[in-house]
């Protein structure tokens, strides 16, 4: 094992059949060992795409609120929750129902919530009024997501040899949007053509995801997908499409989807950090050089997402980002 996996393997992380999960104790990032953990952080990402934290400063209370939330709001009657349901990509909130996929011949089971949050004010009182206790919840939990996104992305930042500030210059204090996912219990005779989500990568800098202790959650590692176990007070951080892009392919978007069962329901909250339609996104210049050409034209985020929506269309979600590969890569 090399010495940085060992230093992780003793911070807990748990041990699966071919490796084990990364885990990273945040509380360390302050004290005199923040140049050990970035390290750990740096290694996570560019091998495994994705590790989990503790010690992030998110109370229990909070995370046991937003689930808690996420369950009410999805026991609510359809048409409650059918007022949020639209086609028009550019609503800043949108509710997603289960779909049958015709052309892989499965039923894709999950629904969710997805809504922008930041800045509040702009867009609190289009969050659902019921359960009663929703907008509290969310933004509360909002605002101590976004405290530990700025932590991992300095701490992303420095892992790639760039300002610490760099990441957070990007996103400009600017886009949040949470995914309250609810995954229903599976009736048996359908669980052979049923799936969660199906394998995905994310539009985003990084993904902060909150999930129940329901197992389904896999990632895909080296060319194998492993369920990503639960540990209490965790979250799994993912490496987006966006850091990708910014990191010149040293960090890659991490693969993962989400299986159901046929005993519990499960839910789970993801939070989306990603920039502003107008932000230009390229490859950090400190990480192009001879040997590591620009991987990817500079874009903005406003034609990623335009790409985003028409690889959504064309069954392609996993080629979005091909269309902006550069010439010379
Ligand atoms: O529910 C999960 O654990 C993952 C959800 C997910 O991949 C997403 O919301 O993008
Ligand atoms: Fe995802």
């Amino acid at each position: 094992m090399l010495a940085i996996e060992s230093q992780l393997a003793a911070s807990g992380g748990a041990e699966i059949s071919d490796g084990f999960i990364p885990l990273i104790d945040m509380k360390e990032l302050q004290g005199p060992h923040r140049s050990e953990i970035v390290q750990q952080i740096g290694h996570a990402c560019q091998h495994y795409s994705f590790f989990l934290v503790k010690n992030h400063g998110i109370s229990e209370t909070n995370t046991n609120n937003i689930l808690g939330t996420t369950r009410e709001f999805f026991k609510l009657p359809e048409p409650e929750k059918m007022k949020f349901c639209t086609n028009d990509p550019n609503k800043s909130i949108k509710l997603f129902m289960g779909f049958k996929d015709e052309i892989q011949n499965v039923f894709i089971s999950r629904e969710a919530l997805r809504f922008s949050t930041y800045p509040f004010e702009d867009y609190v009182n289009e969050w659902p009024a019921n359960p009663p206790s929703l907008r509290k919840d969310v933004m509360e939990y909002c605002t101590s997501v976004k405290r530990m996104e700025l932590a991992l992305l300095e701490a992303i930042s420095e892992s790639l040899g760039l300002e610490k500030d760099y990441l957070a210059k990007i996103l400009c204090n600017h886009g949040q949007k949470i995914s309250m996912n609810y995954y229903p219990v599976c009736q048996e005779q359908d669980l052979g053509f049923t799936r969660g989500v199906r394998p995905h990568t994310d539009p985003t800098i990084i993904t902060i995801l909150l999930q129940d202790n329901v197992p389904g959650f896999k990632v895909l590692n080296n060319g194998k997908w492993v369920d990503v176990v639960h540990i209490p007070n965790t979250f799994v951080i993912h490496v987006g499409d966006l850091l990708q892009v910014i990191s010149n392919y040293r960090y890659k978007s991490l693969h993962h989807q989400v299986y159901v069962n046929c005993e519990k329901q499960r839910v789970s909250v993801a939070s989306y950090c990603y920039p502003s339609s107008d932000t230009t996104i390229g490859a950090a210049m400190e990480l192009i050089d001879d040997e590591h050409p620009a991987i990817y034209r500079d874009f903005t985020y406003a034609e990623f997402y335009e790409e985003m929506w028409r690889a959504v269309v064309q069954h392609a979600t996993d080629k979005r980002l091909d269309t902006f590969k550069s010439s010379a890569a």
